[in-house]
């Protein structure tokens, strides 16, 4: 293994365990708080504490252009990357007013936006100006891949180090649902008619000239399956590589990571085949209207907290999923037990 892809520590068993025994003290019918209950226990053994914190939580928006983008394959121009991260300096967002209302520390990385960026919670990383267009050619070298997840590492400490006991992970990209889509077809071995979809809302006209794209590029530069990093740097982004490069930091600082939608957990499934005890410190935020969701989740055998059919991507729906967590936490250290409440807790 490299240096780049060291394993995380594995998850603390004794203070899981000690949630796990807490929680049936709890003046509730054992297990009647469903979900919340293991996603709490998984939060202490993430974070080496009978009685996790999560607050607050840092998010980290990845922006970055496609080449691929140059094929009509997105509802929107790629300017649109651009635009929208003016949005996010700006604080006009769904991710700002989400960030705000969680008490996020909100960083916006530019890991390769064609347009030159400016502002001051915009950090520069840009690997270059967008990806290649790989319909034509590989859409970054191996190096640009490993410089964008070290990226993605920079920026989970930065988050880990300000103080975030949780990172919410997501992107900014035009056409990146079809780079996505292109790197779950190789990664899962699915046929990609099943796992394209509508991204910012093209017509049927464009799903099939989408899926036609991507079907083209697989066959054109065939990259082996069995190399992760070869997939990512021929059919990838460089924001897709650098969410993967932040799971795999934010793992190894022992930090939960709510994974938001189709995109960012395609990037999970690319970091789990890179690093596979990553996966003991994901949670799914939510299952995304995005058509490939699903056996990207599948994939990761994931289950995820909401189901809102959103499909808006900057780490929306992490940041909405995010007050589950914090509630699952609060459950633990601060309901009553049945010792302490005077209730009855054995069958009657
Ligand atoms: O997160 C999702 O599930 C999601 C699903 C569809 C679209 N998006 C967002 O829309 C953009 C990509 O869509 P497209 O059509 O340009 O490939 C990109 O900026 C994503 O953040 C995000
Ligand atoms: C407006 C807009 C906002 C977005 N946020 C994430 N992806 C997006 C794509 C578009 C087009």
């Amino acid at each position: 293994m490299s240096d780049a892809l060291y394993s995380p520590p594995n998850l603390d068993s004794a203070s899981a365990a000690r949630a796990r025994e807490h929680l049936d003290s709890l003046t509730k019918p054992p297990g009647s708080m469903g979900r919340l209950e293991a996603l709490v226990e998984q939060l202490a053994g993430i974070r080496g504490e009978p009685f996790p914190r999560v607050s607050p939580p840092g998010v980290l928006v990845f922006a970055a252009d496609h080449g691929v983008a140059a094929e009509g394959v997105s509802a929107f121009p790629q300017a649109v990357t651009a635009q929208m991260v003016a949005n996010f300096v700006a604080g006009g967002a769904a991710i700002n007013v989400f960030a705000r209302q969680i008490g996020a520390r909100l960083e916006v990385i530019d890991v390769g936006v064609a347009a030159p960026l400016e502002g001051p919670v915009v950090i520069d990383e840009k690997i270059g100006p967008g990806t290649a267009n790989f319909a034509v050619e590989d859409a970054m070298s191996r190096d640009q891949a490993l410089a964008a997840m070290a990226a993605g590492r920079r920026a989970s400490g930065r988050a880990v180090e300000a103080g975030c006991r949780c990172l919410i992970v997501g992107e900014m990209g035009i056409a990146n649902t079809t780079a996505s889509s292109a790197l779950l077809a190789v990664l899962s071995g699915r046929p990609v008619a099943e796992l394209v979809g509508r991204g910012t809302g093209v017509d049927d006209a464009g799903l099939a000239h989408k899926r036609a794209v991507i079907e083209a590029a697989i066959a054109a530069r065939a990259p082996d399956a069995g190399d992760p990093l070869a997939v990512l740097a021929s059919l990838g982004g460089f924001e897709i590589a650098a969410m993967a490069g932040a799971f795999m930091e934010g793992a190894a600082r022992r930090v939960p990571l709510l994974v938001d939608g189709f995109i960012a957990t395609v990037a999970a499934l690319l970091a789990c085949r890179l690093v596979p005890e990553l996966r003991d410190y994901l949670i799914f935020a939510h299952r995304s209207h995005e058509a490939g969701h699903g056996a990207a989740l599948a994939a990761l055998e994931a289950i995820p907290l909401l189901d809102l059919e959103l499909r808006l991507g900057e780490g929306s729906g992490a940041a909405l999923a995010f007050p589950l967590l914090e509630a699952a936490c609060r459950m633990l250290s601060e309901m009553a037990t049945f010792e302490a409440a005077g209730i009855s807790a054995g069958p009657a």
